[in-house]
């Protein structure tokens, strides 16, 4: 970020700053028909190269660079000979790709969400190749691979989750601009966003079981939201955080983000009727937003987990 402290007239070199590209959001549907019973990944995979590039920017010379269309060809090719057992195995096979046999590839950064989908039961019985979409919720894994190593970051996104009490805002600051009214019984609802940063499985394919620590990571979640006595949308959070940390050694960070839908009691006061927490206003916006980061002090350093390629520059 920069200060802006007045008028001043820049009168530096012009260089090429921080550079990546890639092929942003291949809609990769992978169906494994090996039995009559199929099997279905449904994902949105985006690829981005860093390293020598700076002549395409600078002169227009693309001889280093690999095409986006390569890219998008190559994530669905690997879908097909690697298979898809785990977005986290697939990204990883992909971003390894790129920086081994890819000359001027110094680093890759594969991101993938996949959409859940259901078997449909059909006169009791699941049906074979028919599925229906589960929800928004959306499984997400950012895998990043240089010469040094490799990282992983595995999370979700957009799972919405309620409870209709076992949560409370009380004893908050107050001010002039304070109307809100404390209550020891509310609705809670978010739809919460968490990412998990692993520090062990970039190694060996197929050292980590990406699937079950998935299940193991949103259960837990799950669990916290549904049992915890919530104080506040932050409390709550850090104790995800926690209980993820605490059941998965090899985890090294939780970042957690969740917008507060606001459940407001409706007014039925006034056509004389009692309202006890049963009827509400589910309003969509403005929304508190919460987030947190819940680590280990002993974390080894994040390297460049974090760094996103669908975003900005970092
Ligand atoms: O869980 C909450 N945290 C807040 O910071 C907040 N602020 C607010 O108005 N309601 C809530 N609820």
């Amino acid at each position: 970020m920069t200060m802006v402290t007045g008028r001043s007239e820049l009168t530096g070199e012009i260089v090429l700053g921080a550079n990546q590209y890639g092929k942003a959001e291949n809609r990769v549907v992978r169906i494994t028909r090996d039995t009559p019973r199929h099997e279905i990944r449904d994902m949105n995979v985006t690829t981005c190269l860093r390293g020598e590039f700076a002549d395409a920017y600078l002169t227009g010379d693309q001889g280093a660079v690999l095409p986006t269309d390569t890219q998008k060809n190559t994530a669905y090719s690997y879908a097909k000979e690697k298979g898809v057992d785990s977005i986290e195995d697939y990204a990883l096979a992909l971003a390894r790709h790129f920086v081994d046999d890819i000359g001027p590839v110094t680093s890759a950064r594969v991101e993938v969400e996949e959409y859940a989908w259901q078997r449909v039961v059909v006169d009791g019985t699941e049906h074979d190749h028919t599925w229906i979409r589960q929800g928004q919720e959306t499984r997400t894994a950012a895998v990043t691979v240089d010469d040094t190593g490799a990282w992983v970051v595995s999370g979700l996104k957009d799972l919405v989750i309620l409870k209709s009490t076992g949560s409370e805002f009380s004893g908050f600051l107050s001010d002039g601009y304070t109307t809100l009214p404390p209550t020891d019984d509310r609705m809670m609802a978010t739809s919460l966003v968490m990412q998990w940063r692993h520090t062990a499985g970039a190694g060996e394919a197929g050292s980590v079981d990406w699937n079950d620590v998935y299940r193991g990571v949103r259960e837990t979640a799950v669990g916290v939201f549904a049992n915890l006595h919530s104080l506040a949308l932050q409390q709550t959070l850090f104790q995800m955080g926690k209980a993820i940390l605490e059941r998965y050694p090899d985890i090294a960070e939780v970042r957690l983000s969740a917008p507060n839908k606001h459940h407001f009691d409706y007014d039925l006061g006034r056509f004389g009727v009692e309202n006890r927490g049963e009827v509400f206003h589910a309003d969509d916006r403005p929304y508190g937003l919460i987030q947190a980061t819940v680590e280990r002090s002993d974390a080894p350093d994040a390297g460049p987990a974090w760094r996103p390629y669908a975003g900005w520059l970092s």
